[in-house]
């Protein structure tokens, strides 16, 4: 009998997670079990990467805590794993390369018993042999190739913000969804395949981006989490428990939203420089601030929805914050 030939996958989430939630969790459940079912996939790993701090997102707080808040909540599992290479470099690092990164320690590891997999697996070991179904149901497949598929995990706001101006290099774009491919989840106020559908990029991309649809929705977001705990109010069952005891014993999010309040976004800094740099001597700034801000806040209710957007407008100077 023919024996079916599956890809194997490792999936990389990108993002703040601050803090990690259980949707956060969740979101690998989901991608696995959707690429399962293709049956073409197997999904060998996850990769949580916590974002640097030279992000620069309001409230974002230090990337220790984030980091080990992902490394408790990743104990329950036994094929997803944090890794702080991302959150360690001195500057914000652009998805793609993270990408990249990932990408060759997969290839110079190889597909050996001693590979990176196989190092998940065996840190993982002892949980795995508490549950040797799941190990039956990952590894008792042929897979073809040596070295797994990398594909970025991402919420359907993400994949929206591509459409913001000056927050992704297009050629970045290309290379996330030509070379890797994307498994995005669907999340309230989003729509992915409408969205897909009138981008050209993402169109032309099209099978390599996997829309999985969650339909027991569920809008845990940080943000909410990050204001519950700001009132006092129990974020219990929102996030996974040692997460909830880690943040009670460090006190964290009380003062936090002001972190990075007066900060520009990394990638808009970094793509907008000429945009956002200080126009001098201008006869009109509230023309020329429309002219540079329709451009970023046109389709930027990704940005909107996370950050706050103050305006510093001194004589004949202004700057845009978001
Ligand atoms: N409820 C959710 N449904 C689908 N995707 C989600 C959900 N929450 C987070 N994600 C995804 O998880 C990744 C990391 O997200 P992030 O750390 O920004 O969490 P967040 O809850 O969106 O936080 P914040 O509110 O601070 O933006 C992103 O790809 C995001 O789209
Ligand atoms: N140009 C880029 O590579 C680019 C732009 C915006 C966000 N991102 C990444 O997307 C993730 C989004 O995280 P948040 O949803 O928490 O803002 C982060 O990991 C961030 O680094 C990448
Ligand atoms: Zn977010």
């Amino acid at each position: 009998m023919a024996v079916q030939m599956k890809t194997k996958v490792v999936l990389l989430a990108c993002g703040s997670f601050n803090p990690i939630t259980n949707m956060h969790m969740r979101m690998f459940e989901l991608a696995r079990d959707y690429l399962k079912d293709t049956g073409r996939y197997i999904v060998v790993k996850g990769i949580i990467s916590p974002v640097g701090d030279g992000y620069k997102k309001k409230g974002l707080i230090e990337n220790c805590h984030r980091l080990e808040m992902a490394r408790l909540a990743s104990e329950s599992s036994e094929w997803i794993s944090v890794d702080d290479w991302e959150s360690q470099q001195p500057v914000w690092v652009e998805t793609a390369k993270v990408l990249r990164h990932h990408h060759a320690g997969l290839i110079s590891s190889g597909d050996s018993d001693n590979n990176d997999l196989d190092t998940v697996r065996c840190g993982k070991r002892r949980k795995m042999e508490q549950n040797r179904n799941i190990c039956q149901i990952d590894f008792s497949f042929n897979t073809k190739g040596d070295t797994p598929q990398l594909k970025l995990l991402c919420g359907a706001d993400v994949l929206e913000s591509f459409a913001v101006p000056n927050l992704w290099k297009p050629e970045d774009i290309e290379e996330i969804l030509g070379r890797y491919g994307v498994v995005c989840i669907t999340r309230c106020g989003s729509d992915a395949e409408k969205f897909i559908s009138e981008s050209d990029v993402l169109s032309r991309h099209r099978k390599n981006i996997h829309v999985v649809q969650e339909w027991v929705t569920n809008d845990i977001s940080a943000t909410h989490v990050r204001c519950a705990i700001r009132k006092g109010h129990s974020v219990r069952y929102l996030l996974p428990d040692p997460v909830v005891r880690y943040i009670q014993d460090h006190s964290l999010y009380k003062e936090s939203e002001q972190k990075n309040a007066d900060d520009i976004l990394a990638p808009l800094q970094r793509y907008t420089s000429t945009n956002y740099r200080y126009t001098q001597n201008c006869s009109d700034p509230f023309a020329s601030f429309f002219s540079v801000a329709f451009g970023i806040l046109k389709k930027s209710s990704y940005l909107f929805s996370a950050q706050c957007i103050v305006l510093n407008i001194m004589p004949g100077k202004f700057l845009i914050r978001l």
